[in-house]
């Protein structure tokens, strides 16, 4: 029997809130509130463990997600340990490594992984958007937001409804449904 809903698996409110909002209609959503463990790796083997952890923990389908923020001139360091940077050095300190260079590019990466169990391989979603890192604008209540700039406005300013049209996690969301449209998960709704 395919899953009748998705059990989105993060201890992170904000990101539940838009997933909540871009899954909206599409398919019903039920989370749990869980900080897994993260391993050193690339991204994608971050994903996949984590996804992994998050199905043995609750025997049965989950779907998890990490962020990276990747600076260009750091050849994308911190990548997925820009939550310890950012809780130890702030906007400020995000701004300051920067400062002995002139790009100051990076990307939003956020990757899903999706499985429907313990026994079962993970499947990867991924989305990745370019922007800069600016001095602090906006409200300063999710993650880097207010220091990732992109196209005149930073995430923390931009309109909610804007960002979650356009942001990494929209491109990776935007992945996951299609393939929700052509799977047993996206009829059982
Ligand atoms: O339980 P999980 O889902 O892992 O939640 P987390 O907060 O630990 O999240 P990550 O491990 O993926 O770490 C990503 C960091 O980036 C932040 N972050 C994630 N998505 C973001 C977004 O869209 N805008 C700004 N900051 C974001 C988040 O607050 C963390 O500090
Ligand atoms: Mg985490």
């Amino acid at each position: 029997m395919p899953p009748k809903e998705l059990n989105f698996i993060t201890s992170n409110c904000n990101k539940l809130a838009e997933v909540q909002m871009i899954l909206s209609g599409i398919v019903p959503l039920k989370s749990q509130n869980l900080d897994l463990p993260e391993i050193q790796g690339t991204i994608k083997e971050i994903s996949l463990d984590k996804c992994k952890r998050a199905a043995a923990l609750i025997q049965g389908p989950v779907l998890v997600e990490d962020t990276c923020l990747c600076f260009n001139a750091f050849k994308e360091l911190p990548g997925p340990y820009i939550k310890w940077f950012l809780q130890t050095l702030g906007h400020e300190g995000l701004n300051n490594l920067l400062v002995a260079y002139e790009d100051k590019s990076a990307q939003a990466v956020c990757t899903f992984a999706y499985c429907e169990g313990p026994e079962h391989d993970p499947i990867i979603f991924e989305g990745r958007i370019t922007g800069k890192i600016v001095p602090a604008r906006g409200p300063a209540d999710f993650g880097w937001d207010a220091v990732f700039e992109f196209d005149g406005e930073t995430f923390a300013e931009m309109d909610k409804q804007k960002k979650n049209k356009l942001s990494h996690r929209a491109i990776a969301l935007g992945k996951l449904k299609k393939w929700l449209a052509g799977s047993d998960l996206a009829r059982s709704e």
